[in-house]
């Protein structure tokens, strides 16, 4: 029995622009699945290709070569009223939420609805019904400049989803957002990926989004997808630079480095203790082994910086400790540690049998 497809694909798609009579090649033999419920992030930096990979999506964009398939629809056959019936089944929300400034929120999420076919009570009707989903039904008479970015970003997602989409597509949706805000938008976003069964894929540059809410991530840089796959097996054993770049954006773990650089107080060692890095790499790991090891083999365990998420349901993360015990004590505990799958890395030493080293990063 064959595996069925997923439910968004990417088949070598590259995509160039034409400049002063030369190309720029702006993605490079894109692979990518999506599976249908998944909240699928796209990381990388201003200018590796992330708008212009989601407009491939949508069909905005044309592709240079090779296939979009969503849904069973090969995206590039599609012309037409076939184009616009496609384009309607795929919502899109953006950075600056894109509302028109003349219009209220009611009849901002109404041009959505122009082609839909329904009669004007009908509308009115899907209106409100969009209006309470994203929980602003006070705001119905409302103009875009009397709302705050978070309100202003609901109506722009009642507006994506007024046709009742299969996907959402959403570029730099918090970007523009404080903080909180982006957390209770975020948030949001899940409760409709739970609630709607929709499948969502996010553009992002920011680490903490795709933490926050995406199953799955593909790592962009300059036109390449360098990795992707679901979140926990990426982001526990991320296997490219980069990723460990934006991984460090969200950590604390690398501030420890420079502690040791600047041979820190905090970061002192006595004769016999180490510092070990300990990244948890399985998802079976649990906060409990801590004090495990520390019972088991009579070492103390001194923690000087801990980034432990919850990603997925699943510890993701790993902490900066300083060790002291027995010798003996110390190499067992490290040998235990790699049993339970945890990844220990000593970044500093000062047992007598080896020379003080630092790492060169954390
Ligand atoms: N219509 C266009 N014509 C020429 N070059 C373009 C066009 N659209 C995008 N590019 C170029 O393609 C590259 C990728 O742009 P894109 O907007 O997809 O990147 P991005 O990762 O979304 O960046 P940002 O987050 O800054 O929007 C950039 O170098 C950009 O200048």
């Amino acid at each position: 029995m064959s595996e069925e497809a997923s439910f968004i694909q990417l088949k070598q798609v590259t995509k160039s622009f034409h400049k002063d009579s030369r190309a720029i090649e702006v993605l490079k033999d894109v692979n990518l699945e999506v599976d249908q419920g998944d909240i699928f992030g796209i990381i990388g930096y201003s200018g590796a290709g992330k708008s212009t990979l989601i407009r491939c999506i949508n069909g905005i964009e044309s592709l240079t070569s090779g296939e979009v398939i969503l849904d069973k629809q090969v995206v590039s056959n599609l012309r037409g009223e076939e184009l616009r019936r496609f384009r309607r089944q795929v919502g899109m929300i953006f950075q600056q939420f894109n509302l028109m400034p003349s219009r209220t929120v009611f009849g901002n999420i109404a041009l959505a609805l122009r082609k839909s076919g329904l009669s004007k009570p009908q509308k009115e009707q899907r209106i409100m019904e969009l209006l309470k989903l994203v929980d602003i039904e006070d705001k119905r008479d409302a103009y875009p400049s009397q709302l705050s970015g978070g309100q202003k970003q609901r109506v722009a997602i009642a507006r994506a989803l007024a046709n009742h989409p299969k996907v959402l597509l959403c570029d730099e949706a918090t970007s523009a957002l404080d903080p909180q805000t982006t957390k209770s938008i975020l948030r949001f976003l899940k409760d409709l990926n739970q609630k709607l069964g929709i499948t969502i894929v996010m553009i992002t540059h920011e680490m903490g989004v795709v933490k926050e809410i995406c199953n799955k991530v593909a790592i962009i840089d300059q036109g390449v997808i360098l990795e992707q796959g679901d979140v926990f097996t990426v982001f526990s054993n991320p296997r490219e630079p980069l990723t460990r770049t934006f991984l460090e954006t969200t950590s604390n773990l690398s501030k420890v480095n420079e502690l040791i650089r600047i041979n820190a107080p905090l970061v002192q060692l006595n004769e016999g203790q180490i510092i070990v890095k300990l990244t948890y790499t399985k998802t079976t790991v649990s906060e409990a082994l801590i004090s495990e090891i520390s019972r088991r083999f009579y070492v103390d365990v001194n923690i000087i910086a801990s980034d432990i998420e919850i990603v997925n349901d699943m510890l993701l993360g790993g902490l900066v400790a300083i060790l002291s015990g027995e010798p003996a004590s110390i190499e067992q505990t490290l040998g235990y540690l790699q049993e339970k799958n945890v990844s220990a890395e000593v970044i500093k030493d000062a047992r007598s049998s080896h020379q003080e080293i630092s790492a060169e990063c954390v």
